[in-house]
């Protein structure tokens, strides 16, 4: 029997609802509509629609939002000017600034900026020491859109063996995190499973991946895992965007369908529930920003 498709469009539609009914008792109890900024830096095809797909997102949400562009050949200086005044502006709850970045600008110290109460990426190191250590302010969009689509599918992850396939800043490291992490009033989205990162260097990896009850793909490498190396039905989460032939692919490859108990589709899985969870730190800012939510919680 082929793999049940985890149809991430249509979760991601599910909670958009959600979350805008959350911004619609936002604004009732009398506070103003949240706020993103966004900054697009260069001509990224991609990372412009990404950016339209996320305001669009926004406005369907009440979620107020403001394009900011500079051009390809812009300094750090002037992207560190512009992130000086977003931080300063009291509409803004949230700052996205779209990546990657033209080689000239220091991501990093771009990243360092934002102030941590507005880095709705969750990609701010005070952000991602506070997720390290079990109470996390903003988790990152895709991982956070991973653990949402294995929630509410009723995938259980506790005491599972996961296997992620890539070690990125954005997906494999805090992916692992969330799924390795004991659930806890301050973290309930932690997964309490036994977590594998795998990357170019791992040895055995085949192994490795057969040994996975759920195997969590971000290589970036199209139709990477095939078949012989998926544990008949495991669940795979595919976070690949690869461009194949004019298509856009995951990194697994379509037969381990056949193979899989559950999969997620590409496109149509991961992809927009990472705009999702955009929308729901957006909306945690806005929270935090009119003193409804702790800025510290303590370790439980
Ligand atoms: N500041 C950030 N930059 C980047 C992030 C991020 O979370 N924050 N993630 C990625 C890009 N990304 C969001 O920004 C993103 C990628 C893909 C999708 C998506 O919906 N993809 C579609 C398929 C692709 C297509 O049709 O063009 C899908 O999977 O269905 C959404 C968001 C890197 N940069
Ligand atoms: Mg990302």
């Amino acid at each position: 029997m082929p793999a049940r498709v985890l149809d991430g469009k249509a979760l991601a539609e599910t909670m958009r609802v959600e979350i805008a009914q959350q911004v619609a008792a936002h604004v009732a109890l009398g506070h103003r509509p949240p706020g993103l900024a966004a900054v697009l830096v260069g001509n990224v095809a991609a990372s412009r629609v990404y950016v339209r797909n996320k305001r669009r997102a926004c406005d369907a949400a009440g979620i107020r939002s403001w394009l900011y562009e500079l051009p390809e050949e812009c300094s750090s200086q002037q992207l560190l000017d512009l992130v000086a005044q977003l931080n300063a502006d009291a509409q803004v709850d949230g700052i996205l600034v779209q990546l990657p970045l033209p080689k000239q600008i220091d991501e990093q110290a771009v990243i360092e900026a934002i102030l941590p109460d507005k880095d709705v990426d969750g990609f701010h190191p005070d952000n991602v020491g506070r997720l390290t250590i079990g109470i996390p302010r903003f988790l990152p969009c895709t991982p956070y859109g991973v653990q949402q689509i294995l929630q509410r599918e009723g995938i259980d992850t506790a005491g599972k063996r996961v296997a992620i396939l890539g070690r990125s800043n954005i997906v494999g490291k805090p992916m692992a995190l969330i799924l390795m992490q004991k659930p806890s009033k301050a973290f309930p989205m932690g997964g309490d499973a036994t977590v594998t990162i795998l990357h170019s260097r791992s040895r055995d990896l085949v192994e490795q991946l057969r040994q996975a009850d759920i195997l969590i793909a971000g290589i970036g490498v199209a139709h990477f895992v095939q078949p012989e190396m998926v544990k008949p039905g495991a669940v795979i989460i595919d976070v690949g965007i690869n461009s194949l032939e004019g298509k856009i692919v995951g990194d697994v490859a379509p037969g381990v369908a056949e193979i899989a108990s559950a999969m997620t589709p590409v496109p149509g899985g991961v992809g927009p529930m990472t705009i999702t969870m955009l929308l729901q730190n957006t909306l945690e800012a806005a929270r935090i920003h009119s003193g409804l939510s702790p800025r510290e919680t303590s370790v439980r």
